[in-house]
């Protein structure tokens, strides 16, 4: 197992579980600060984020890695046991609000990806008082929609999102389970953009850097929780 450091993570040590025999833990890393663009914390965020580094330290030993699925190459990073506990299905939520109440800007809508986005979208938006708005994989929302075409790790996918869903002059956080290589965060984005409100930035549970998804960001604000290369 192994994880990487710079500048603005600590390496945290995660402990390997024998859940079962066909998964094992991720190797991956904390970071202790946002990743956002300016990397700069006012000093009153100070007590967050210390609470914000123990919370993402609880949340390291839930994941776990299926090597080739869903095709051979690519090792899948299962997020769906961060949900099975209650007490971390908390910490994950909490660690996900704080991480938002240190960046600069409040949003007013959080719009989630099909599906695993819906996980934990809809229990954000409450705590942050915001919308929550869905982007769906084509053909699964009534009405007019626009659509974005994207490629992503393991093949090409087509979003949509309902005409008026987001409004000129809203403030929207697009947040999602993984960011990989960024094609469907970046094609959400670009949805949120073509009905004309103000995408402030994205949010992820889990990072891959390898693939160098935030890339595609357009430089805008790209918070992530955890990361790991699925080693
Ligand atoms: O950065 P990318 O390369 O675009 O990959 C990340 C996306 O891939 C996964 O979704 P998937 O399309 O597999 O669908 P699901 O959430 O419905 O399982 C994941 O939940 C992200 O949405
Ligand atoms: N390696 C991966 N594991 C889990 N979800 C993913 N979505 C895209 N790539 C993924």
């Amino acid at each position: 197992m192994s994880a990487t450091t710079d500048s603005v993570h600590t390496l945290a040590t995660p402990t390997r579980q024998d859940q079962d025999s066909s998964s094992n833990t991720a190797a991956t890393t904390a970071s202790t600060a946002s990743h956002d663009a300016s990397g700069i914390q006012p000093a009153s965020s100070t007590a967050s984020a210390a609470e914000l580094a123990s919370t993402k330290i609880s949340l390291l030993g839930a994941l776990k890695t299926f090597p080739d699925f869903p095709i051979p190459g690519i090792n899948f990073i299962d997020i769906l046991p961060l949900f099975q506990d209650p007490v971390i299905h908390n910490a994950l939520l909490r660690a996900l609000e704080l991480q938002v109440e240190l960046s600069s800007t409040k949003p007013d809508v959080i719009v989630g990806l099909d599906a695993r986005g819906f996980l934990f979208g809809p229990s954000l938006a409450l705590r942050l008082k915001a919308s929550f708005v869905p982007v769906r994989k084509r053909g699964k929302l009534p009405g007019p929609c626009v659509t974005a075409a994207y490629e992503k790790e393991y093949g090409t996918d087509y979003f949509e999102m309902q005409e008026g869903a987001v409004k000129p002059g809203q403030k929207v956080l697009v947040v999602d389970d993984i960011i990989a290589t960024g094609g469907s965060a970046a094609a959400a984005g670009a949805l949120v953009k073509q009905l004309g409100a103000d995408l402030v930035g994205y949010l992820f549970i889990l990072e891959i850097p390898f693939l160098k998804g935030r890339d595609k960001l357009d430089g805008l604000p790209t918070v992530t929780l955890l990361e790991t290369n699925g080693a």
